[in-house]
């Protein structure tokens, strides 16, 4: 399918890109780019890519350049990129939060290279090369951003690679994708870490986390994330973040009312409105239904 790829930043999802690629013989080569040479001699190791490059040795003649950094370093490794740019590379990236990248990304790019933004939903709590699993991305959903200068071909190209990956392309705007983040993703990551703050300002904090059963830890499982990207994250979706906080208070304050109120009859409606929308949720981790099969078998 692609001939040469490069992929910057090989830590937790570029490497599990990188495995998918490779072991799905989607490319003929994959190079990894990436400033922690630990991190990059275990990509190697581990088969994540091909070979370890730097940026610029590495781009010449690539037809896939994967930006799969963190948030805040993807505009600059993308401006270092351009010197070194083949016409008709394709550029695409994973970032959780979209911002104005995507407008400034195709500002800089010369018009012979092709930017199309992307994010995968799928993810681990999990930091680095060595997280990193081959079917990450089976059966989840795959956001790409185009605009009205996004090259056809390209965003062809980058869908046929989503399908490959096992996962399903969905198109949104840049703007409308850090909307849809908010809620389903920034929003419940800071709440699992409020959740285990409060737990942890209790005075009998070690009894309450010793006898932390499935609830507190299916909650709370993304709190163990990296918190410089969840840093990042929050800070860069700034006011979409502020606009969830906004009505999970709400939510929280109707909850805090019904109980302070014994009001049964409410609490059971919106006990019943929460239960029926989450067991319709459709499937969409691949990984995790194989962790959980492996486990009931070990049982
Ligand atoms: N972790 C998740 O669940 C998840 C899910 C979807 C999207 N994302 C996005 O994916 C991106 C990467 O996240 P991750 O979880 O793989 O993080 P990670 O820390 O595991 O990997 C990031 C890698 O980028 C490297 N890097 C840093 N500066 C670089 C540079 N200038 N050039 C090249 N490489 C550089 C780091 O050394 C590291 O190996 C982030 O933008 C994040 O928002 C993360
Ligand atoms: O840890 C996980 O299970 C994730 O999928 C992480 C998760 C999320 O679902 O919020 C986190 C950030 C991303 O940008 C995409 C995915």
């Amino acid at each position: 399918m692609f001939k040469k790829v490069v992929i910057a930043g090989v830590g937790l999802m570029g490497g599990s890109l990188g495995m998918a690629m490779v072991k799905g013989n989607m490319a003929t080569e994959v190079v990894g780019v990436d400033p922690d040479r630990e991190n990059l001699k275990q990509a190697v190791r581990m088969g994540a890519v091909h070979r370890a490059a730097d940026l610029a040795e590495a781009l010449p003649g690539t037809d896939l350049l994967i930006l799969a950094t963190p948030i805040g370093v993807t505009l600059g490794v993308l401006e270092m990129a351009i010197p070194y740019l083949t016409p008709g590379t394709i550029i695409t990236d994973i970032g959780s939060v979209k911002g104005r990248l995507v407008e400034r990304a195709e500002a800089m790019l010369p018009s012979n290279v092709h930017f199309v933004g992307g994010h995968p939903m799928a993810g681990l709590e999990l930091t680095g090369v060595v997280g990193a699993r081959e079917d990450l991305f089976e059966g989840a959903a795959y956001i790409i951003t185009p605009t009205p200068l996004t090259n056809p071909t390209a965003l062809e190209r980058i869908k046929g690679l989503i399908e490959k990956l096992g996962a399903k392309p969905i198109e949104l705007g840049y703007l409308e994708h850090d909307g849809v983040v908010a809620f389903i993703s920034h929003l419940p990551h800071l709440l699992a870490a409020t959740l285990v703050n409060t737990i942890a300002n209790e005075p009998e904090k070690e009894l309450l986390l010793n006898m932390a059963a499935g609830g507190f830890r299916d909650t709370t499982r993304i709190a163990a994330s990296n918190s410089l990207m969840w840093r990042d994250i929050l800070l860069t979706n700034r006011e979409m973040v502020l606009q969830a906080i906004t009505r999970f208070r709400s939510q929280l304050e109707e909850m805090e009312k019904f109980i302070k109120d014994f009001n049964a009859v409410e609490l059971v409606k919106i006990l019943n409105h929460a239960k029926g929308l989450r067991e319709s949720l459709p499937e969409n981790r691949v990984y995790m239904n194989k962790c959980q099969e492996k486990n009931q078998r070990g049982k």
